[in-house]
């Protein structure tokens, strides 16, 4: 028994840069819409978020695994943003459904951890 995905979105995956004090797409230099999984592995009960572009090369943008405690902050209805101990990822959303469903997906993973 492997992952199953829980959820899956449609968002802009970004990276604070810290030192240049801005947003950065994840990945490539231009901003690309990904689809955006969170993957639940229940032998292990883990979770983790994995996006790929939506183009041909699927290139993996994030693959971030949830720990117990992370802080999910909906900063505004479409960009919601959590720090991992190297980055502070932001989800831009493709829609307020997919940012309401990734929220909701995202609490549930962080409540069963
Ligand atoms: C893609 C463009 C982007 C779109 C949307 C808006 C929404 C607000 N916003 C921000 O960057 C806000 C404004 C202030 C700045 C200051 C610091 C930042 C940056 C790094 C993290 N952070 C925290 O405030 C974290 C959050 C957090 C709390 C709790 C748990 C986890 C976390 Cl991550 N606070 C801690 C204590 O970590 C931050 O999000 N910031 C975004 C934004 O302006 N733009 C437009 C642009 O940049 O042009």
């Amino acid at each position: 028994m492997g992952e199953s995905s829980i959820c899956q979105v449609r968002a802009t995956v970004m990276l604070y840069d810290d030192v240049h004090k801005r947003w950065v797409p994840a990945g490539s230099e231009a901003p690309s819409i990904s689809r955006v999984h969170i993957y639940h592995h229940p032998g292990a009960n883990s979770f983790r978020v994995v996006g790929r572009t939506l183009q041909a090369d699927q290139q993996v943008v994030i693959n971030c695994p949830l720990v117990k405690g992370i802080k999910y902050n909906q900063a505004t209805p479409n960009f919601h943003q959590w720090r991992d101990p190297k980055h502070v990822w932001g989800l831009n959303f493709g829609s307020l459904e997919d940012a309401a469903l990734f929220a909701h997906s995202m609490m549930h993973a962080l409540q069963a951890l």
